[in-house]
């Protein structure tokens, strides 16, 4: 189980509380098919996703995107036990879907570069990036339970 520390917590739901779903979701979904291309293949079905500009300026990014960003608020929720929060959307990922893993770590970076970004030194500092992405992994490691 994983252990917070009250600081902890109160930087990971500080900054929960700052970010916009609807403007981090979108970014950090777009930042993700650009630099990582591979990503794509998943989302096929959305369409035009041939340059950065036309990734940035696609609708159904933006949604997934925003859908990606909402699904954290459930870990912000389920603190102490992001396992079980996650367990059907795990299985989700790796039986339905057959998104490999890795590309959850990845998707966590392009989050965690937006949020610095919007933020800067000031908002997100050394201790608010460490809880920050201790949080990040404790997602990716549930959202990986379920691949067998
Ligand atoms: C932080 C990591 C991630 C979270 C929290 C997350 C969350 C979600 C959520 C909440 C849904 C909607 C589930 C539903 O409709 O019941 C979803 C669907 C989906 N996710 Fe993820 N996801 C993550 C990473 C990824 C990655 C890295 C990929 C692919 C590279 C991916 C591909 C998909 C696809 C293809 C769908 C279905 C889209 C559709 O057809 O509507 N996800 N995800």
């Amino acid at each position: 189980m994983v252990e917070w520390t009250d600081a902890e917590r109160s930087a990971i739901t500080g900054l929960w509380g700052k970010i916009s779903v609807d403007e981090m979701g979108p970014q950090a979904l777009a930042r993700l098919l650009i630099v990582f291309p591979w990503t794509q293949r998943h989302f096929a079905s959305f369409g035009n996703l041939s340059s950065p500009a036309a990734i940035m300026g696609n609708p159904k990014v933006a949604a997934h995107g925003r859908t990606v960003m909402g699904g954290l608020e459930r870990a912000i929720k389920n603190m102490d036990n992001i396992k079980a929060a996650y367990a059907q959307l795990s299985k989700l990922h790796s039986e339905k879907l057959h998104v490999d893993p890795d590309n959850f770590r990845l998707l966590a970076d392009c989050i965690t570069v937006c949020v610095a970004m919007k933020f800067g030194p000031s908002g997100f500092t050394a201790d608010v990036q460490e809880a920050w992405q201790k949080f990040l992994a404790v997602v990716v490691s549930a959202l990986s339970r379920q691949y067998h």
